[in-house]
């Protein structure tokens, strides 16, 4: 039996939504409500309902097609009981740094949140260099948790494969196969590029080795079940502050391979150690980069210790994982380069930079370090080496 306030599918707006949360009990009925739609994602409704006065709640509603398309493109509302489901699983192993789901109702395709607007976007704070001390420590624990709780390491089978079917989610991956992995590296209609690029794309989809590591990449993305992934960890996936971190919009949530995770969000720290101009400000990029690095293997080899899988014990397989972990990040991390500079959806990293000779270098940057990242993932054997390989395209 369904405990949704409706019968029925329909999109909310500023006034339907406040009668939901009276519904829902959020609010006393007699409440002076206010609220906006503040949603500046590419999919999903956001709304930010508040009592003067008291905490205000987010209410996330999924919409039957892309937001930042329109109509054209019809997307299953069903990845909001995906989001709202892989929330509930993180804050079990990630407590702190997701935030608190309050209801979720699958008919409406909307969750119900905590309000984090007291922190920052993270991709915002960078930009503006906030500091963030705990980031490392914050996103190397929520990778090492999630990645391993959901994985074959930890879980036995039946439970592991009930998730892997609970998180099927082939239209969003649907997005990132094209998205991510293919049409960047062809001349795609989706791609948004300024033609000063062209150059540059070219000799991308004329390589054809590039082109083959890219394939070896997407088949690991499309074939290999092996934990539970965020999905789509870029930095305005995080909201931050000095102290606080907490990992947002898991709407693309599956089982795939553990270094997508951390390649995308080594990706969208590398944006700022490509733009920003200081060497400081790089090398404080690149410290966050390799802190996270260790932080997620020390924690994944500490978690490790406890598993009851009997090839866990044997010599080696551990370092294999994280060895493989480790180099597929590089290789995921480079086509995020590429995809977030020439593809559909861009970031304000790079975007954001007013004067175009400036934007132009760093984009000529992101993709020639974004080819070095995939051709050359395998001959990196340690964190240092590749932020020595990102310092070098970066500067
Ligand atoms: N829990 C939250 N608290 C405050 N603001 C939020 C929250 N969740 C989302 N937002 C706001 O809505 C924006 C879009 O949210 P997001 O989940 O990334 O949507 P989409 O799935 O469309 O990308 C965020 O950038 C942020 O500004
Ligand atoms: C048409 S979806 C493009 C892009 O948007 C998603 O990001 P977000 O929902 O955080 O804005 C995802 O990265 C998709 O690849």
């Amino acid at each position: 039996m369904s405990l949704s306030p409706v019968s029925s599918y329909q999109p909310l707006n500023e006034q339907t939504v406040k009668e939901l949360a009276f519904k829902l009990n959020f609010f006393e009925e007699d409440a002076d409500l206010s609220c906006q739609e503040i949603g500046d994602g590419n999919l999903n409704l956001v709304f930010q309902i508040s009592e003067k006065g008291k905490n205000a709640i987010i209410i996330k509603q999924a919409l039957p097609y892309a937001k930042v398309v329109g109509e054209s493109w019809p997307l299953t509302v069903d990845r909001a009981r995906i989001e709202a489901d892989a929330l509930k699983l993180q804050q079990i192993h990630a407590p702190d740094l997701v935030p608190q789901v309050f209801h979720s109702d699958e008919l409406l395709a909307v969750t119900v949140m905590e309000d984090l607007s007291s922190l920052n976007i993270l991709r915002t704070g960078l930009i503006n260099r906030n500091p963030f001390p705990y980031l490392a420590e914050h996103i190397g624990t929520f990778l090492a948790n999630t990645l391993y709780f959901t994985s074959d390491y930890a879980l036995h089978p039946f439970k592991k494969k009930e998730y892997v079917k609970n998180f099927s989610n082939p239209e969003l991956c649907k997005i990132t196969e094209d998205l991510v992995f293919t049409d960047p590296f062809f001349n795609s209609e989706t791609n948004d590029f300024e033609e000063e690029l062209l150059p540059l794309l070219k000799d991308l989809w004329n390589n054809f080795t590039l082109k083959l590591e890219v394939a070896k990449l997407k088949k690991s993305f499309i074939t290999e079940s092996e934990a539970l992934l965020h999905g789509d960890l870029h930095t305005g996936s995080i909201f931050a502050d000095e102290n606080q971190t907490k990992v947002i919009d898991p709407e693309f949530a599956f089982y795939g391979p553990i270094g997508f995770d951390i390649g995308q969000f080594f990706a969208n720290l590398t944006f700022q150690a490509i733009t920003r101009e200081d060497t400081e400000g790089k090398e404080e990029i690149l410290t966050i980069l390799s802190d996270t690095w260790n932080v997620f293997s020390e924690t994944f080899s500490q978690h490790w210790q406890e598993s009851g899988d009997a090839y866990t014990k044997v010599n080696g397989y551990l370092e294999y994982v994280l060895n493989k972990a480790f180099q597929d990040s590089a290789g995921f991390s480079g086509c995020e380069l590429i995809r977030r500079t020439a593809g559909l959806a861009h970031v304000a990293d790079l975007d954001g930079i007013p004067e175009k000779d400036k934007r132009l270098n760093a984009k000529r940057k992101s993709l020639s370090l974004g080819r070095e990242l995939i051709l050359n993932r395998h001959t990196l054997s340690s964190i240092g080496e590749l932020t020595q390989l990102i310092r070098k395209h970066s500067s």
